[in-house]
């Protein structure tokens, strides 16, 4: 699913209004219906509905859902933001349709003095601002947006909360956001519903489609999209019953230091639970008997030291090499990476201490192969990038890393997001809070080498194995809840994730 802005949605919209064609009251009245049957489902008509509408389209939303719920017997009540200037177009027309029905209270706001006292047992639907709004709120709008977060009501949006921007809240103000518990959004998520720090404010969101012009939906283009089943299915190689396991590559995984073998094991699993013909564990001494005993189905390269790796093997033999979980970061072992990218090492992903070895030499950074894949988590990010103040900022810098050096970066998060060398940045929403646990990011390399080994191009291996792996965690969890969720269990459940692929 695309992610555009919220300029391209008013142009999308008025694309819908012109060429369905269809007025801008019905289109209204079309997306309050889905909000209005939403709000049925899920909240009972015993309780009070306090609407705030704004001066646009959003409380023209909140003003055409509250008739529509009045006439299902909902007890609504209606507060304006009067800006002195009254309301134009849709919104003013329904309100117009409000007034006449006769069943709902509305109040105009022009003052801190009308605003109503908001008990916790009230529903709030929030219709005061929704993708028109341009700057931070202040003065009155500002002053609801508080009373509403301090009354502890529960709190709907109507696309999107209140105060919150779709893109940029670099500059904004937290405290001047609605905080809601549901967000119902029209047809797209907005892109800053990606970001971690907007989790509390948006609460959980439904996507509800109201029919906008699939042709403008087509021909706009956006560097943003959501991960979707649809897509990556298209993605899955199917296996001929002629193959054998030469056919599906051979994977090099270089991971592993003394006190730290697990990761190597769990890497190693996951990549052979992947699809991967064969692996090539390449351990420091000390890591033979445990890989060997842990996973008799992978082969090991022995490194000479017995602690670390500071040397790899010839590289002619394999179709891909993970390099990183728990390498440790000792100079030999940052002597060894460099030579192994100067070696060209082709099809790769870098993870975890090949990433921290390559932020503590950023002038090696020109020696990753082009389409490399590295998956940093925000962290490792940061040291390879600097800090960045907020999640916007730190996607904008993805996209410039992923451009400068040609590579995948794959931000490891609870929407993953995968920016790739032309521009593009593709979210993920399948995994979930329990895999933040011990050993998950070493799982991710495994799959993603494991089907870089296999004939993947890099894009599609950083796609689907970022999206497996986050259905392999929910199937996992519900088994194990969050809580005892560990990162074998994730291993566990791939050959489940991969059926659901259903190929
Ligand atoms: N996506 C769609 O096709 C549809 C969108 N609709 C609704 O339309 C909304 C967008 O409507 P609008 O573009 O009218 O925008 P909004 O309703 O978000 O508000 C825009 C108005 O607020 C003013 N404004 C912006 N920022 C302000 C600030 N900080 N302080 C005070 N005033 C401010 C603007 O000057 C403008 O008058 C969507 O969020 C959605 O709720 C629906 O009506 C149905 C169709
Ligand atoms: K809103």
């Amino acid at each position: 699913m695309k992610i555009f802005s919220t300029q391209q949605i008013a142009v999308i919209d008025q694309f819908t209004i012109e060429q369905e064609p269809i007025s801008d009251l019905d289109l209204m009245e079309r997306a309050s219906l889905q909000m209005t049957n939403w709000v049925v489902q899920n909240i009972s008509n015993e309780k009070k509905l306090m609407f705030f509408a704004g001066p646009g389209n959003n409380g023209g939303d909140a003003l055409a859902v509250a008739r529509l719920l009045a006439d299902l017997d909902y007890q609504c009540e209606m507060f304006v933001l009067d800006f002195g200037k009254g309301l134009k177009g849709a919104p003013a027309q329904n309100l117009i349709r409000l007034k006449e029905q006769r069943k709902v209270l509305v109040q105009m706001i022009a003052s801190e003095d009308d605003l109503p006292v908001i008990e916790k047992e009230h529903v709030v639907l929030d219709g005061l601002f929704g993708s028109g709004l341009n700057r931070m709120l202040d003065g009155l709008p500002a002053t609801i947006v508080e009373r509403v977060n301090a009354s502890g009501a529960k709190v709907v949006a109507i696309d999107i909360p209140s105060g919150l921007m779709g893109e940029d809240n670099s500059t904004n103000d937290r405290s001047r956001i609605v905080k809601a518990e549901h967000t119902l959004t029209l047809q797209f998520p907005k892109l800053s519903f990606f970001f971690p720090e907007h989790e509390a404010l948006l609460g959980k969101v439904e996507v509800l489609p109201i029919g906008l012009h699939p042709q403008v939906i087509e021909e706009t283009e956006t560097p943003y999209c959501l991960l979707e089943p649809d897509l990556l299915e298209q993605k899955l190689i199917c296996r001929s019953k002629f193959s054998h396991k030469g056919t599906f590559g051979h994977a090099l995984l270089i991971a592993g230091s003394y006190g730290k073998m697990g990761a190597s094991v769990l890497a190693a699993n996951a990549c052979l639970r992947s699809g991967v013909g064969l692996l090539t564990a390449h351990l420091p001494h000390s890591g033979y008997p445990i890989m060997q005993t842990a996973l008799p189905e992978a082969m090991c390269s022995i490194d000479p030291s017995d602690l670390m790796f500071t040397e790899f093997p010839p590289l002619d033999h394999f179709s891909a090499i993970g390099i990183g979980p728990a390498l440790g970061v000792k100079p030999n072992s940052r002597r060894a990476l460099k030579q192994l990218l100067e070696a060209k090492p082709g099809k790769i992903v870098l993870d975890a201490d090949a990433l921290n070895i390559l932020s503590m030499h950023p002038e090696w950074l020109k020696l990753l192969p082009v389409e490399a894949i590295l998956t940093p988590h925000p962290k490792e990010f940061e040291r390879l990038v600097g800090e960045s103040s907020n999640s916007y900022t730190r996607l904008q810098r993805q996209r410039d890393f992923a451009r400068e050096y040609q590579v995948y970066v794959v931000l490891k998060g609870a929407h993953t997001s995968i920016a790739t060398p032309d521009g593009m940045v593709y979210f993920n929403n399948t995994g979930n809070p329990g895999m933040a646990t011990a050993g998950s990011g070493d799982v991710l390399t495994g799959i993603i080498l494991g089907l870089l080994a296999q004939a993947y191009e890099p894009l599609d291996a950083a796609l689907l194995g970022v999206w497996i792996h986050g259905v392999a965690g929910d199937l996992a969890a519900e088994r194990s809840g969050y809580h005892a969720l560990i990162a074998s269990d994730v291993i566990q459940s791939l050959g489940k994730a991969f059926l659901s692929l259903r190929k």
